[in-house]
């Protein structure tokens, strides 16, 4: 049974004409790492902006635990590329307010946790700057700190990596493996990224949407067993093979809509 569910998910911003979504259907199970990739402005934010309830559909139904999504709660953490600290807090004055709003803990217990969270990303000697004093990669390292103290169970990022460069990406997508495995029942993760590698690296499965308004175009499955090592999976003729029928299904709907916008030129 899934656990997140879209069914037939349309959205259309107030004073737009054309869906952002359009008939959307995807079903998550519990504990499921899917990993979202389609062209840019094909709806994979709003898609977020949907399941984690700050926008509303049009028409459809989203449901967490077969419960409608209306508004955002608890048990969906949202990751943004952006890093979304507060600035006028430090690093650990940001995990600490996510585990006392999340009610995991409270004063010195808070502290001390989010130290250890702090530790667990390799900042424990940063704890005291704000985040305009730390570097892209570490505020996003803190992010997930932060993320890991929320517990949610379920997380929905938006391209969370996006701004950070190819070696800190390498130990944050580690990172993110570890909040995603916990310490209990697996998370259940909804992760958007233009990162083709990144997905086969992460996912269970992979969804390619269709250029917008956002559907699925395929679904994936990602055949590699756990853990995996960059290094092997690199030399692997699945890897290679889905990685150029991703790529090729994502500049097929590219090519087909240029076409159509240049009344079928020949590209
Ligand atoms: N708040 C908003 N109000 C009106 N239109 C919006 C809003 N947010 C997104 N859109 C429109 O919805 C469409 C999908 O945008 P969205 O940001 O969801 O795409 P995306 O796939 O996440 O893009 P990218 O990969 O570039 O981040 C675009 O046409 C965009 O202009």
């Amino acid at each position: 049974m899934a656990l997140l569910n879209l069914d037939s998910v349309s959205l259309v911003y107030p004073g737009d004409d054309r869906p952002a979504v359009a008939n959307l259907s995807l079903a998550i199970d519990q504990g499921e790492l899917l990993a979202v990739v389609g062209p840019s402005g094909c709806g994979k934010s709003s898609t977020i902006g949907l399941l984690a309830g700050l926008t509303q559909a049009t028409s459809g139904l989203l449901t967490l635990n077969n419960m409608p999504i209306v508004a955002p709660g608890p048990d969906r953490a949202v990751v943004f590329q952006d890093y979304s600290l507060f600035p006028w807090m430090t690093a650990l004055d940001n995990i600490v307010f996510a585990l006392q709003e999340s009610g995991r803990a409270l004063g010195k217990a808070a502290r001390e946790e989010a130290g250890k969270l702090l530790e667990m990303v390799g900042l424990e000697s940063y704890s005291h700057k704000y985040p305009g004093e730390l570097s892209g990669g570490m505020r996003q390292r803190v992010a997930i700190a932060r993320a890991f103290a929320l517990d949610a169970p379920v997380y929905l990022m938006d391209e969370p990596f996006g701004a950070v460069d190819a070696r800190n990406r390498v130990s944050l997508q580690d990172l993110l493996l570890k909040l995603w495995i916990g310490s209990g029942a697996k998370k259940t993760i909804f992760l958007v990224t233009h990162d083709i590698d990144e997905a086969l690296y992460l996912a269970d499965r992979i969804a390619v949407f269709t250029p917008g308004p956002g559907r699925v175009q395929k679904i994936i499955e990602v055949p590699f067993p756990r853990p995996r090592r960059r290094y092997f999976l690199v030399q692997d003729r699945r890897y290679i093979d889905l990685r150029n029928e991703i790529l090729s299904l994502l500049q097929k709907e590219i090519l087909e809509e240029f076409q159509q916008v240049e009344g079928g030129a020949g590209i």
